[in-house]
């Protein structure tokens, strides 16, 4: 019998996502998951029980697979694949206890679908400005698929973009298993900026939802968004992209819909009546569209597409404007 060789492989992050990441990498015989979390509660906790007792908390982690780390530099030592899972926000602070040398000749993997706030970029672009990583040492994990699916091994599709074809198709490799399939795409940008934007619009739909609007009108919105999205994206990264593909149109959809999608219900709360700060505190997950409403805004004003529902969500959700009357303003634009 051939036995295979190793594969290391570092996930940085404790939330649901990394969770069910790390699930889907214990699916895999050769490799081996060096898992970086924030908490030390919840390190002490998987060490003795094998679960994530803050997220997911259901999902079995083998310890002969998963190693968990205190160290950020220690999860990474050795490992060929880094897959950041953290909220953009929150990517900044972890990181800065390594500098580029240590990512050197590694594969950075972003599964994060947000921007980082303090820059507004893309966190490909973040991580080739401050680690020095060539785009084509990066993937991005996209597609349609929750973690809480993930965890139940419901039948999940994944994109894995990357400007270097055998990079996506080699890390698709490991993200394939008994539940998940994952398909290679050269679309590293469009990917990664569609995937942003469908929180915002996840986001509008639950304030449309909250507020008492129904799904004809939620149909609609969804459908003027992909036309919004199709233009911020031509604009900042033209190129042919077939937008009706599940990493672009099957993500939108999901999270749009999805009972478990964090950004809906974040907006939900919104349109409810729930103030910023109050639904912010209410949910213990993070709804990466409230940064992406802002980062996205704010470079529009650069590329002055037309963007109405993203003004929308900018306004109700920083400029303190009543969500009613976005929604009847954003009405005259909708077709
Ligand atoms: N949950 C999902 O189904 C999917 C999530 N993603 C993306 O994965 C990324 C990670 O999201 P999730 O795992 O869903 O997060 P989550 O909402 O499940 O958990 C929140 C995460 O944020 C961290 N966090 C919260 N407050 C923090 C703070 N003040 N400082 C530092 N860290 C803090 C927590 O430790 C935890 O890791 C996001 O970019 C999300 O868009 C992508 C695909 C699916
Ligand atoms: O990206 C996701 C599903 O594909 C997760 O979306 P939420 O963060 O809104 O749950």
């Amino acid at each position: 019998m051939t036995t295979l060789p190793t594969e290391k492989v570092a996930v940085i992050g404790g939330g649901s996502w990394a969770t069910a990441l790390v699930k889907i990498l214990c699916e895999q015989p050769q490799v081996q998951v060096r898992w970086w979390l924030r908490n030390a509660e919840d390190i002490a906790h998987i060490r003795t029980y094998h679960h994530n007792p803050s997220y997911l908390s259901d999902v079995y982690l083998p310890p002969r697979k998963v190693k968990v780390c205190e160290r950020l530099k220690e999860s990474i030592r050795g490992a060929q694949y880094v897959i950041l899972a953290i909220p953009a926000a929150y990517v900044q602070e972890p990181l800065r206890e390594i500098n580029a040398t240590h990512l050197r000749d590694k594969r950075i993997v972003s599964a994060i679908k947000g921007m980082v706030p303090t820059t507004n970029q893309l966190v490909t672009d973040w991580m080739q400005d401050t680690y020095q990583v060539p785009l084509s040492h990066m993937c991005v994990i996209a597609g349609p698929c929750h973690a809480e699916e993930v965890a139940l091994e419901k039948q999940s599709y994944l994109t894995i973009a990357s400007t270097d074809q055998a990079c996506a198709a080699d890390f698709a490799r490991l993200m394939t298993c008994r539940f998940v399939t994952a398909h290679p795409l050269a679309d590293l940008y469009g990917v990664e900026y569609a995937a942003v934007m469908k929180n915002i619009v996840a986001l509008a739909s639950g304030i449309t939802h909250g507020i008492g609007y129904g799904d004809n009108f939620q149909a609609v919105l969804v459908a003027n968004a992909m036309q919004e999205i199709r233009r911020f994206v031509t604009a900042v990264d033209p190129r042919e992209r077939d937008l009706s593909a599940s990493a672009y149109l099957g993500d939108l959809l999901v999270t749009a819909y999805s009972q478990f999608s964090r950004n809906r219900l974040f907006g939900n709360m919104i349109g409810r009546g729930y103030s910023v700060k109050a639904a912010q505190l209410e949910m213990k997950m993070v709804a990466e569209g409230y940064f992406a409403a802002k980062s996205i805004y704010t470079m529009n004003q650069r590329y002055q597409v037309p963007m109405p529902i993203t003004n929308a969500v900018y306004r109700i959700l920083y400029e303190g404007a009543a969500p009613v009357h976005e929604m009847e303003e954003l009405k005259k634009h909708l077709k």
